[in-house]
Formats: C-alpha cells, sequence, structure tokens
C-alpha cells in the first residue's frame, strides 16, 4: 500500500506516504462513486452522457435516448445503470425547466446523487461522510423545488428528501468534486465535459507546491474511461503528506487565497504562500505571468533582496532567495511548457506507456493537455531560465 490515511492538525484527513514512494508512482487509481455532466457540454451533444467520452474521438454512431435526447457513444452506454427510468425521466424535466443557468449543471449533481442514494446506499453514504461547507440559501431551495419536481411520479418519494439533504450533498460536491477537462478548443478557452466525484482520491489536502497530481485518459477506449490516477510528481519519503493542488499551479497568490478561503473554507500556508505573502500585487502578478509564458522567474529572485537591511534580515532574505530559486525551479520541472496551458508535469507512469519512468531522467507528461517532454528538451528550458547549476 502506497499510502495511508491520518488525521493532521489543522487539516482534517490526510494522505501520507506509507513508505519511500518514486517520482512518477501511480498513488492511487480508482472508479468514481458519482459523474454527471456540465450543463454546456450537455447541450453540444458531443459528449457520451455516460461514460464522457468525446463522441468524435470513438469516431462511431451516436445513440439518442428518445425520450430525453441525451446521447450516448453506444448503446451499452445507453443502457447503463446510470441512465435508468429515473434519471431520463428527471433529465428531461431540467430540459424544460425554466432553472437558472448557474444552477442547471447542479441541478444534474443532485440528481446523480439523488439515484445514487436509491442505487448504491452504501456509495452515498461515502458521498455524505465527505468534508463539506454546510449552507442552505436561496439557491438551495431553489434546487431542491425543482427537485422535487424532477422526481415526482417516479419511483423516488421525492419529500424523503430534505432541504438539508440537498444543502449537504451540494457541500460535498463543492469541496470534492473533481473538473473533467473538454478537449482544447480553438479559442484556448478551458471547458469542464462534467465532474466527478471519488472516494479515497477526495482525501487530498491541497499544497501550491503538490508533490502529486492527478490525471484522467477519459477518451480513451474501456470501460474505466473515468478512473482518476494520482501519481507522485518526484520522489516522495515515508510519512510525508501527499498533496494535489485543488487549481491549476499557476494561478496567483491572491487567486488563490481567496479560492481557497471562499470555497474551501482554510487559509493556505503552505511553504509558496508563506513566501509570495511578502510580495507586492505587481510581483505577484509578473511571476505569474512568468511562469504561464514560461518566462524566466527573475522577479522572485528580486524580491526579496530589497528587504536586506540588517544581518538578521539578510540571513532572512538569504533563506527567501532559496525558497524564490525552489519555487522557480519547481515551476520550470512541473508547469507545462506549452502556451496557456497551466497543466502540471509529472513524470510517465510506467503503466501508461510502452516509455520509461521519468523518476530519474525520463520523460514528463502534462496532465492537462498531454504534452510530453524529453530530459533533454527540460535541460534545454533550465538553461533558457538561467537555472542550470555551473557544476
Ligand atoms: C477535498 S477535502 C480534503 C480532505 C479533508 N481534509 C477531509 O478531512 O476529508 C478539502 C478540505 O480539506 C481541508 N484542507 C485541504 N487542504 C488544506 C490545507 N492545505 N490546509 C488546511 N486545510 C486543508 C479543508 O477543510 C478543505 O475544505
Amino acid at each position: 500500500m502506497a499510502l495511508r490515511e491520518e488525521q493532521l492538525e489543522g487539516r482534517g484527513r490526510g494522505m501520507v506516504a506509507a513508505r519511500a514512494l518514486r517520482g512518477g508512482k501511480e498513488l492511487l487509481c480508482e472508479t468514481p462513486l458519482l459523474v454527471y455532466q456540465d450543463e454546456e457540454a450537455a447541450n453540444t451533444n458531443t459528449f457520451c452522457s455516460h461514460c464522457l467520452c468525446f463522441l468524435e474521438s470513438r469516431g462511431k454512431p451516436i445513440t439518442q435516448c428518445p425520450s430525453c435526447t441525451s446521447v450516448f457513444c453506444s448503446s451499452r452506454c445507453l443502457q447503463s445503470e446510470s441512465h435508468n427510468h429515473r434519471l431520463c425521466k428527471a433529465l428531461s424535466h431540467l430540459k424544460t425547466s425554466d432553472l437558472k443557468s448557474d444552477n442547471r449543471t447542479l441541478a444534474r449533481f443532485l440528481i446523480a446523487a439523488y439515484n445514487l442514494a436509491l442505487e448504491h446506499p452504501a456509495a452515498f453514504q461515502i458521498l455524505l461522510s465527505l468534508e463539506g461547507m454546510e449552507f442552505v440559501d436561496d439557491n438551495v431551495h431553489d434546487l431542491h423545488d425543482f427537485l422535487i419536481e424532477a422526481l415526482h411520479g417516479s419511483d423516488v418519494d421525492p419529500l424523503g428528501f430534505s432541504v438539508d439533504l440537498t444543502g449537504a450533498l451540494l457541500a460535498k460536491d463543492a469541496c470534492n468534486a473533481f473538473g473533467l477537462m473538454a478537449p482544447s478548443c480553438e479559442s484556448g478557452e478551458r471547458k469542464m465535459r462534467g465532474y466527478a466525484i471519488y472516494n479515497r482520491s477526495s482525501l487530498f489536502n491541497h499544497d501550491c507546491l503538490p508533490n502529486a497530481c492527478r490525471f484522467e485518459y477519459i477518451d480513451k477506449p474501456g470501460n474505466r474511461n473515468l478512473d482518476v490516477h494520482i501519481r507522485a510528481l518526484h520522489d516522495i519519503e515515508e510519512g510525508t503528506e501527499i498533496c494535489i493542488s485543488y487549481f491549476p499551479i499557476n494561478w496567483a497568490f491572491g487567486d488563490r487565497q481567496k479560492k481557497l478561503e471562499e470555497e474551501y473554507g482554510f487559509q493556505c500556508e503552505c511553504d509558496r504562500c508563506r513566501v509570495e505573502k511578502d510580495w507586492s500585487d505587481g510581483e505577484d502578478e509578473d511571476n505569474e505571468d512568468a511562469a504561464v509564458k514560461g518566462k524566466p522567474l527573475e522577479d522572485a529572485e528580486r524580491t526579496s533582496k530589497g528587504k536586506a537591511k540588517n544581518q538578521e534580515a539578510t540571513d532572512e532574505a538569504d533563506e527567501d532567495d532559496d525558497d524564490d530559486f525552489g519555487h522557480a525551479m519547481f515551476f520550470v520541472k512541473y508547469l507545462c511548457p506549452v502556451d496557456d496551458c497551466g497543466g502540471t508535469m509529472a513524470p510517465v507512469s510506467p503503466k501508461h506507456s510502452h516509455m520509461r519512468s521519468g523518476a530519474a531522467g525520463g520523460p514528463m507528461e502534462c496532465n492537462y493537455c498531454g504534452h510530453l517532454r524529453t530530459e533533454e528538451e527540460f535541460l534545454h528550458d533550465l538553461e533558457e531560465h538561467k537555472l542550470l547549476d555551473d557544476d
């Protein structure tokens, strides 16, 4: 077993390395508890409503449900239990309802969650055991009213579901759902095809300098295409907490803090945030820009030098410089070099490639766009960013 679950002070449950782990190792692979489509993606009819594959990638004729008009990549997906009569009826109701557009993807989540409660009660209990900041506001009431109408007349007694339960479910979704990316479109805009909630993968805490990241291979053939694969970015010592980043690693300090406070209810005090909180807004943006565009992260070095007023401050500044250097190095190594991608590069897992593992200088793979980078290309990037050790 690569991981063990632990209770960590001030962070709730977390995942810890149960033994020393090599970079590129697949730490966890699991099937989702629940999957649902993004409303906008569903309306394009370009993704299978069951397995979420991009229909063009399968090259097969599309199968359409005669009742709710959802599209599928195969009759097997159309007839899957995830598209039973109850769900089909609720989705048909959604098509004609006047629910606000912001709430329509959430309605899809709730339909899937209540379906889970009836089809797989044990999995539903796991969903309820996940972390989440519960709330009941007008939106929750609107969504709850929609569900009562959508499930009315099916085999469910919708009145058995309380508005508090709907609020609790929405909180689990907000805290634990993994966005499943659509293939990049011409404008470069990143869109979601859907969302998935996993059991053990929900236990990874966040770090702005993560030591692991997730991969999905949704358009690969096979019936486990929605599995999430969590992979180590580099070697990890036994007992170290395994963290992922909850958003692209090139986000600026202010955006990261805002997202984590508002959506996850905590203030990030990771090594990177501790350094970047002393930067001015301009430096924050400049550095993010540099990281995004793959330019040298020189501002990171300049930042703390100006603070050295006495010996103590100088020592502190030297430490900060080391931190800045380490963080700049992190971006060159782990931020995808493809323009505007923002994905994380991890060593290629031997499981998913005929190529050698990247643990000791092998290729790295981007978890968003799939870009592969060889060790030679990485050394070239290091040189360009003036981060290569003269020795
Ligand atoms: C997806 S859950 C992760 C597992 C969670 N710790 C648990 O006990 O189930 C996200 C929640 O974990 C906590 N969390 C995640 N990363 C954290 C961090 N770096 N510092 C403090 N709390 C964190 C926050 O409460 C956040 O809302």
